[in-house]
């Protein structure tokens, strides 16, 4: 392959990434995908998934290029797919179209598909080329990808403190720290999640209803509707099933509620109830995970007091955190960020910080743990 050929790859899959990101708020528990098909140098059609049960990104490219896709090549950003799910193989529609060359962002990691797609292809004589732009393309899909490869759900925990790293006032008062901006950007992370999850504390305490409000979204119309046209699922970890049902967070719409004690005390009508593995009242957590992504989840936003939060911290549960951080002193009485008492510096858990930026008056710092072997 020449440079040359190289450089068009690249910028052509840097286009099919863009048009992935428009399925961020709505194809799981599909992946977010993006195609683009191009001809003697001119784009001539363009797709991405939009949601779950609707076509994939290369048959809707396919449709927008028409006639003009054969001996075309196609960029996508995920290996065409080659088994019947909701949907017939992509491969095989790439294949009847008469494409000349297919150029993949990365692999599938479904079982189901695995490399057997960049075959099919490569049996009907097509010419195939993998990993253009791949640590992009696997950043699209951070959840499908890790319950794919690890039978479980990227988590996020999205916490809030002041500089002096506390998140309420003893008496529990903590509304709000942060500013307007930073309370969207959570409203925007809420709204890409499969699942929003919180704990009974939380819910009892705050009257937590952990919904997405289109009007603070911040977000264009088009988009607002989208996200509303698929809220994420509420989920409240509830070991002992503390929350009664007249909680504002029960009215707020449909919710799951994770749990450990026995089935016959679990509500008798009401919302749908999840019984795990625990221990006294404990709901053990990598059990709800595993729970949660057999049923499909592939991104779950925690967000919770500092039991909850320090559990999934300390339990090694936590992909990523992203910590909204306000210019204020709450003082030595407030609330620390998360429970998790430790002894000596040697034990503090390293943090990689990936990214900071400012939002309004506040930063926003994301940071993923370090491996204990890594530090
Ligand atoms: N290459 C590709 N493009 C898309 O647009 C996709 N959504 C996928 N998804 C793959 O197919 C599985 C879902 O299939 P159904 O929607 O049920 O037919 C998904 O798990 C991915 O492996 N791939
Ligand atoms: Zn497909």
């Amino acid at each position: 392959m020449t440079a040359e050929q190289a450089v068009l790859d690249a910028h052509y899959m840097a286009r099919a990434l863009e048009l992935a990101r428009k399925g961020l708020y709505t194809t799981h528990p599909n992946p977010r995908v993006g195609c683009v098909i191009v001809r003697d140098g001119q784009i001539v059609g363009e797709g991405w998934h939009e949601r779950t049960g609707e076509p994939h990104a290369e048959p809707n490219a396919l449709r927008a290029a028409g006639e003009k896709a054969r001996g075309a090549t196609v960029y996508v950003t995920l290996e065409p797919c080659s088994h019947h799910g909701r949907t017939p193989p992509c491969a095989d529609a790439l294949v009847s179209a008469g494409v000349a060359r297919v150029v993949a962002g990365m692999q599938d990691p479904n079982p189901e598909v695995a490399g057997r797609g960049m075959q099919r292809l490569a049996q009907a004589g097509i010419d195939i080329r993998s990993g253009v732009l791949e640590s992009q393309a696997r950043a699209l899909n951070p959840g499908f990808l890790k319950r794919m490869e690890h039978g479980l759900p990227f988590v996020r925990v999205k916490l809030a403190m002041s500089l002096d790293g506390r998140t309420a006032m003893a008496s529990g008062e903590s509304q709000w720290i942060t500013g307007p901006a930073a309370r969207a950007a959570v409203q925007r992370l809420r709204a890409e999640a499969s699942v929003v999850l919180t704990g009974a504390d939380t819910v009892l305490a705050d009257g937590a209803r952990l919904t997405v409000r289109a009007a603070e979204l911040g977000l264009d119309e088009e988009t607002t509707a989208l996200v509303m046209s698929r809220p994420p699922l509420r989920v409240l970890i509830d070991g002992r099933l503390r929350v009664p049902l007249n909680a504002p967070f029960f009215k707020a719409g449909p919710a799951l509620v994770i749990t450990c004690v026995t089935p016959e005390n679990q509500f008798p009508r009401g919302p749908e109830c999840l019984v795990v593995p625990g221990v006294e009242g404990q709901v053990d957590l990598r059990s709800a995970l595993v729970a949660l992504a057999a049923r499909g989840v592939n991104d779950v936003l925690v967000e919770a007091g500092p039991s909850l939060a320090g559990a999934f911290a300390q339990q090694g549960l936590v992909d990523e955190y992203v910590i909204f951080v306000a210019g204020k002193f709450l003082g030595s009485a407030a609330r620390p960020l998360l429970d998790w008492p430790l002894e000596k510096l040697a034990d503090a858990p390293q943090l990689k910080i990936t990214d900071m930026r400012a939002v309004g008056d506040d930063w926003r710092v994301t940071a993923i743990p370090v491996p204990a072997a890594s530090v």
